[in-house]
């Protein structure tokens, strides 16, 4: 039986980089050492990074662990080798983006988004269940997205896998409080990490089969200087994320959503305004495609705001 006091134990997915690494550290290097960190990740020589952070908490406060999320058998191994067998919280936050115009994204690389940002979580949480259930405590906590409330221009795909996964946790959420079980949605904007670069180096390998010049067009001329851009301007620090993060654990009654980036607000209000959905395709639409000097210049305006005209962008570790 685990008392009040007693550290509660943290599984983190996803840690060999980005917002999974420094929340795996921040929760490690905690000042009142609520926490015991499960830092896992799929590919075990990636783990250098997140050792030189964790610092003196490596073995103490911090254990790193293998994990890939698409493999059933790694998934097992991994929660069958904890001590104690249960978890207190498990944050779901591998995951991966899927940027480009529909016509050109091969059905392989759609379905790895969704085996990982969807069937990954499910998988995991799916696993956990029983033994929180019997501890009658827990809290699942999952990345999700700005992504997972509003569609945005061509991530048809990376957003359908964060509504799904958004659509799972709100109704599973219901069933689980009778057992003291919380559910929260953690809703990032753009956060400066590997997940950008990693979406540039699969773009710069595409060469675009099967789309028309204007779709290809507007995504290389328009779209990606204007997501680069936002990434500049609007972009939080993974350590900005992680604060927010480190809330909604440390919280007595977690809330179902979250959304970190305050300026994204908007974004995701358009829709409750207009239950038709037309005020927020339609907006959309008169932004991107019939207002664009309009749409730079708000851009640039941004940029100018936020002083990042001269603020060099910080670099994802
Ligand atoms: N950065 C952003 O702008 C935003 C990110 N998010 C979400 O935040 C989460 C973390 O992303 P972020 O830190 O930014 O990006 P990173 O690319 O830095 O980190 C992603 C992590 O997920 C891991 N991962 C990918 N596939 C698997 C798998 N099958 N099993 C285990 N681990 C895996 C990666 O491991 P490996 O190194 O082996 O690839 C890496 O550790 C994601 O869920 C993302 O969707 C949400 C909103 C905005
Ligand atoms: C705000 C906004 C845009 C871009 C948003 C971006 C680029 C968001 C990225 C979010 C991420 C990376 C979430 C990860 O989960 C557009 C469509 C260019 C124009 C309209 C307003």
């Amino acid at each position: 039986m685990a008392r009040a006091e007693d550290p509660r134990t943290v599984l983190i997915t996803g840690c060999s980089s980005g917002i999974g690494l420094h929340l795996a550290v921040k929760l490690a290097q905690d000042p009142q050492q609520r926490y015991h960190v499960i830092a896992t990740m799929r590919d075990l020589g990636k783990k250098e990074k997140l050792e030189a952070a964790a610092g003196e908490s490596l073995g103490r406060t911090l254990t790193v662990a293998q994990m890939d999320v698409c493999s059933e058998d790694s998934v097992s191994a991994c929660l069958s080798s904890i001590k104690g067998g249960s978890l207190d919280v498990l944050v779901n936050n591998a995951g991966l983006g899927l940027v480009g115009p529909l016509e050109s994204l091969n059905m392989t690389d759609i379905k790895k988004v969704f085996e990982t940002n969807f069937f990954g979580v499910v998988q995991l949480i799916k696993a956990v269940l029983p033994s929180m259930k019997q501890r009658r405590r827990g809290h699942i906590v999952v990345i999700s997205s700005v992504m997972g409330m509003q569609g945005i221009i061509f991530n048809d795909i990376y957003s359908a896998s964060k509504f799904a996964i958004e659509g799972f946790c709100e109704s599973l959420a219901v069933q689980l409080l009778q057992f003291n079980i919380f559910v929260s949605l953690v809703e990032p904007g753009p956060v400066n990490t590997e997940f950008e670069a990693k979406l540039m180096a699969q773009i710069s390998k595409d060469n675009f089969p099967g789309t028309d010049p204007d779709t290809l067009s507007y995504f290389l001329n328009i779209y990606l200087p204007a997501s680069k851009e936002i990434f500049q301007t609007l972009g939080q620090s993974p350590d900005d994320v992680v604060q927010a993060i480190v809330q909604v654990i440390g919280s007595t009654r977690p809330s179902l959503r979250y959304q970190t980036n305050a300026l994204y607000t908007p974004l995701t209000a358009l829709k409750y305004a207009d239950p038709s959905g037309d005020l927020s395709v339609r907006t959309f639409y008169r932004l991107l495609f019939r207002c664009q000097p309009f749409f730079r210049f708000s851009l640039c305006c941004l940029r100018c705001l936020t002083g990042n005209c001269l603020r060099p962008r910080i670099t994802p570790m």
